[in-house]
This record gives C-alpha cells, sequence and structure tokens, in this order.
C-alpha cells in the first residue's frame, strides 16, 4: 500500500554486475519538499542506484521504495514519479509535441497536457519541430516535459543540467525549487557540486559505490574550517610552540609553510612573537565546498601525477590533516599549494622541501602527533565508519568511510589523463622554505613523504584497457540487459505499465 508521502528511501541496496560493485551497501532517505542532489564522480554507482529507484535494475540486495513501495508496485507510476536518465532516445523525426502525444494516449491524458509541459519547460516554441534536430539543452527540456507529464508528486533526474546553457541552468534551478516548494519530492544527480550547490537542500554523496556524506548542504559547508597558513624563519620551532600551546592541528605544506587548523591569525602571530620566531607571511584561508567534494571522493579514478587544481599534498604534522582515502590515492590537503620554480625542486614534484624533512624521522609516532590512519573523518563532523544511525539508514550529516573496491582500485594506475599541477592564487610575500641542511634535534614535525600526487616527472602512461573478467561483459557496453549479469533486470520495454514516462524517453538498458 502506498504511504503517499512521496518519501524515496533507499536501504542497504547494493548491486554488483559481475565482479564490479556498482553499488555497495547505500542508504539515504529524500524528503518531500526538498530538492536532494545526489552526487559522485563517473562511475560511482548514480545512474545505477536511480535505476534500482525506478525498477530498471534489480537489485542484488537491499530495497529502494518511493511512497513505502518498490517502483514496480506503484499501480500508475507515471502519475507518482516523473523520471529522466538519459535526454535520448526520441524518434528523430517525430515532433516534439507529438512525441508527447504518444505519453498522454498512453497515460490516459488528454491531449493538451502535452503543450502544457511543453510551455512549462520553455519548448512552446518548438512544439513543431522534429526532435532530431533538437540541441542537447533543448532534448533535456522535452527529456523533463516528458517526465512531467502526469503531474508527478516525485521527480527524479540524472544529470538534468548536462547540456543547458547559463540561462537554462538558472531556469531549472528556479523550476526545480518552485516544484519542491509545492511539498513534492526531487532528486537529482549530477558530478559537479558546484552545478547544482545553488538548487539543492540535501546532499548524498557516493564514492565507489558507497555514501561518503549524507546531509543538509548547510551541515556541509559549516563543516568548513579555515586554516592558517603561516611562513615561519622556522617551522619546526613554531610547530614545537604551537604544540605547547595546545594547537594540535599543524600541517606542514611541501614548501615550508606550517598550516594550522585549529588557531586565529591572531593567536600564532602571539605564539610566534613570544617564542621570538620571526614570520614572513600569514594568511587566512578559507576551504570552499567543492574541495571537500573533490576530498570527499578522490581516489576512485586518480592516477599518478595527477591532482584536482587546489589541492596540495602537505604532510600532516599533528592532528588534522590530508585525508588519506583508498591506496594508492594522492593525498589532498584541501588547499592551494605554492608551487615552487622547478630548478629549485629537486623533491616532490616541484615543491622545494627543506633538506630537514627528506630523512625518515625517528619522531614521526611521537606522542601528540597522531599519524592520520585512513577515512575521510572532517574537522566539525564526527566520523563514522560504517553507516550511523537507524537501521539500514545513515544519520545525516556524518561523512562516511569510503570503501576500496579491488576491482576499479585496477583503474587507479590506468588513467590517461595527466592534469597540469595546480598553482595557487596564494603568494607568500618571501620565497620557498630554506635549502641549507640542518642538523636535526629531536622534530615536532613529522617528515614528508613524496607522494604520488607530488611525482617529480610526469610521464604520460599508455594505457590499455582493463580487460573485463571472463565472465563478466565490458562495463563500458552502453545496453544494460545484456551486461547485467544477474540476468534477472527487465527492460523497461518488457514492463509497458511500470514504465514512467521519463523513462520511456530514454530507452532502455544502460546508460552511454
Ligand atoms: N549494465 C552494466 N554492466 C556492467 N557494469 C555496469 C553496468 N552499469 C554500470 N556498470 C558499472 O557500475 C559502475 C557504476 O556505474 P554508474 O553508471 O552507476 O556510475 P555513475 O555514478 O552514474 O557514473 P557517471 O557520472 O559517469 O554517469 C561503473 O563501474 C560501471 O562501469
Amino acid at each position: 500500500m502506498q504511504d503517499g508521502s512521496g518519501r524515496i528511501v533507499v536501504r542497504g541496496l547494493t548491486k554488483n554486475f559481475g565482479h564490479v560493485a556498482a553499488v555497495q551497501n547505500l542508504s539515504f532517505q529524500v524528503e518531500p519538499g526538498s530538492v536532494t542532489g545526489f552526487l559522485g564522480p563517473n562511475g560511482a554507482g548514480k545512474t545505477t542506484t536511480l535505476r534500482m529507484l525506478l525498477g530498471l535494475v534489480n537489485p542484488s540486495s537491499g530495497e529502494a521504495t518511493i511512497n513505502g513501495q518498490p517502483f514496480h508496485r506503484l499501480g500508475n507510476p507515471g502519475r507518482v514519479v516523473g523520471a529522466v536518465l538519459e535526454a535520448q532516445g526520441f524518434h528523430p523525426k517525430r515532433t516534439a509535441i507529438n512525441h508527447l502525444r504518444v505519453y498522454t494516449a498512453a497515460m490516459g491524458l488528454p491531449d493538451q497536457r502535452a503543450m502544457e509541459v511543453l510551455m512549462l519547460v520553455g519548448l512552446g516554441g518548438a512544439a513543431n519541430r522534429k526532435a532530431g534536430g533538437f540541441s542537447l539543452g533543448m532534448k533535456q527540456r522535452l527529456a523533463l516535459a516528458t517526465a512531467l507529464l502526469g503531474d508527478p508528486q516525485v521527480l527524479v533526474l540524472d544529470e538534468p543540467a548536462n547540456g543547458l546553457d547559463p540561462e537554462g541552468i538558472a531556469w531549472l534551478r528556479t523550476f526545480l525549487k518552485s516544484f519542491a516548494a509545492t511539498g513534492r519530492t526531487v532528486l537529482i544527480s549530477s558530478h559537479l557540486l558546484a552545478e547544482v550547490e545553488q538548487t539543492i537542500d540535501q546532499v548524498v554523496i557516493v564514492s565507489r559505490g558507497q555514501t561518503v556524506y549524507y546531509g543538509s548542504v548547510e551541515d556541509l559547508r559549516r563543516s568548513q574550517q579555515s586554516r592558517v597558513l603561516v611562513q615561519p624563519a622556522d617551522a619546526q620551532a613554531l610547530a614545537a610552540a604551537l604544540q605547547e600551546a595546545g594547537h594540535t592541528s599543524v600541517t606542514l605544506l611541501p614548501d615550508g609553510r606550517l598550516a594550522v587548523v585549529d588557531a586565529t591569525v591572531q593567536q600564532v602571530g602571539d605564539i610566534a612573537s613570544k617564542a621570538g620566531i620571526a614570520l614572513y607571511g600569514v594568511q587566512e584561508e578559507q576551504a570552499d565546498l567543492e574541495q571537500l567534494f573533490f576530498r570527499l571522493t578522490s581516489g576512485q579514478w586518480s592516477a599518478q601525477g595527477y591532482a584536482p587544481p587546489g589541492f596540495d599534498s602537505g604532510q600532516q604534522v599533528s592532528g588534522f590533516g590530508a585525508p588519506q582515502s583508498a591506496p594508492q590515492a594522492p593525498q589532498y590537503g584541501g588547499y592551494p599549494q605554492q608551487q615552487v620554480p622547478q630548478q629549485q625542486a629537486p623533491q616532490y614534484g616541484g615543491y622545494q622541501a627543506a633538506p630537514q624533512f627528506q630523512q625518515p624521522s625517528p619522531y614521526q609516532q611521537q606522542a601528540g602527533y597522531p599519524q592520520q590512519t585512513g577515512g575521510f573523518q572532517q574537522p566539525g563532523l564526527p566520523g563514522a565508519p560504517g553507516v550511523p544511525g537507524a537501521p539500514g539508514v545513515p544519520q545525516q550529516g556524518y561523512p562516511q568511510q569510503a570503501p576500496v573496491d579491488p576491482y576499479q582500485a585496477q583503474y587507479q594506475q590506468q588513467s590517461p589523463y595527466q592534469a597540469p599541477q595546480p598553482t595557487s592564487p596564494y603568494q607568500p610575500p618571501v620565497a620557498a622554505a630554506p635549502t641549507a641542511p640542518v642538523e636535526q634535534p629531536p622534530s615536532a614535525l613529522s617528515e614528508e613523504q613524496p607522494t604520488q600526487a607530488t611525482t617529480p616527472e610526469v610521464k604520460p602512461v599508455e594505457v590499455a584497457p582493463a580487460p573485463p573478467p571472463p565472465d563478466v561483459p565490458d562495463p563500458t557496453t552502453p545496453d544494460a540487459p545484456a551486461s547485467d549479469t544477474t540476468g534477472s533486470d527487465t527492460p523497461a520495454s518488457d514492463t509497458p505499465n511500470n514504465e514512467a514516462p521519463g523513462q520511456g524517453s530514454t530507452g532502455e538498458g544502460g546508460k552511454a
């Protein structure tokens, strides 16, 4: 029996395509009256999740319900859920209005509804144009119009901003917000937080098929901590002085600066002055939401030598530092870094490293300087490995442990992409850290480890696509029925009664 709530509940949802764990034990809830963003990098499992929600793929385990029911039990699903998985599959010779009339007829709706929805999405003027001549953005609008035909209670859209121009994105934002404001439910996927940041109220961030954050965008924003970047005459001495004063979250950056998370500029200045340490530059820096998103999802497709712009590879010396995600993933600090001219940078791929940080330190495990052991715990957000909260549904606001998928891990060394090293908008008043060898006293700083993100010489890697395991179909093959190795999934075309209008427009099977 439908509960009529418009609520989407995903509980313990898992989908394996042969050896590919596309979705792993995913749990979240989408409330009516809000727009929820479903975010994650390519291959994170977003589309597979949406397809399970829409009855196009059978879960390996777990469940996804709308109004308390799985999709196939919704009765007239087109009146409950409007969905767009791909803005493709229109008959190229059919006009927009005729495309919609096929669905109004199938759903028992009056013909005039077709024109109404075209007006709603701004395509009234193109009603008699053939869909084959539509731009990508126009196709997105036509797909949305199709999804809206049944005046549904719930909208599920996969990458709806794809192909839209800035005006189209602004229009979509307003449209979705006002749709949700009427008490209805909107779930939209995207791989770009910036694209949907102003549209969404809630966010579910997935990486490698698992939830890494689930909660309000506001909480995510609040979790951002500023940090103080300081260029001291003696980094070790300042780190020790900060530690003595109780500031334990200190990170040594590759350029010799210290990043202090739990102190103000004034506190750092006062401590340095008391300790008689000259400062050549102090700056407060705020990490932004996009950077946090990268941090939460980094590692899925990371390759040697690649780091998203704006990320450093600073070595944590105490307290909070860069999350160390999956094995082999670059370690991102989430903050822009200083780039030092190549000729001065024998170590760390372009970064001048003070010699005292180049040797293994006997003090790495020194008390008070805990080493980060992995996971994605963020400052201000209590870490919660696994799934906290109610059974099967994670508590909101918790970043979660990223999984390591051995099958996907093989791609981590194989990316053909070699991105340029990031550059920083920050230019400290004084050049890089000292280069003269320094005799080591017992150190308050743990030494730097070169990371993959800062490999000195980056060479393009010849990549052969990873062959799928013998019994697993090629994941890049577009059509799902063949590639879904459960063999149990029912293509949309086999279940006309269950076909939501948006899905009809998307064709069947997998995504391209
Ligand atoms: N039908 C299928 N057969 C085999 N593997 C599949 C199939 N569909 C998806 N996969 C695999 O499952 C994983 C998740 O894919 P999915 O399309 O759900 O990711 P996504 O987050 O939507 O990515 P994108 O942002 O690139 O669209 C990928 O490794 C993909 O190759």
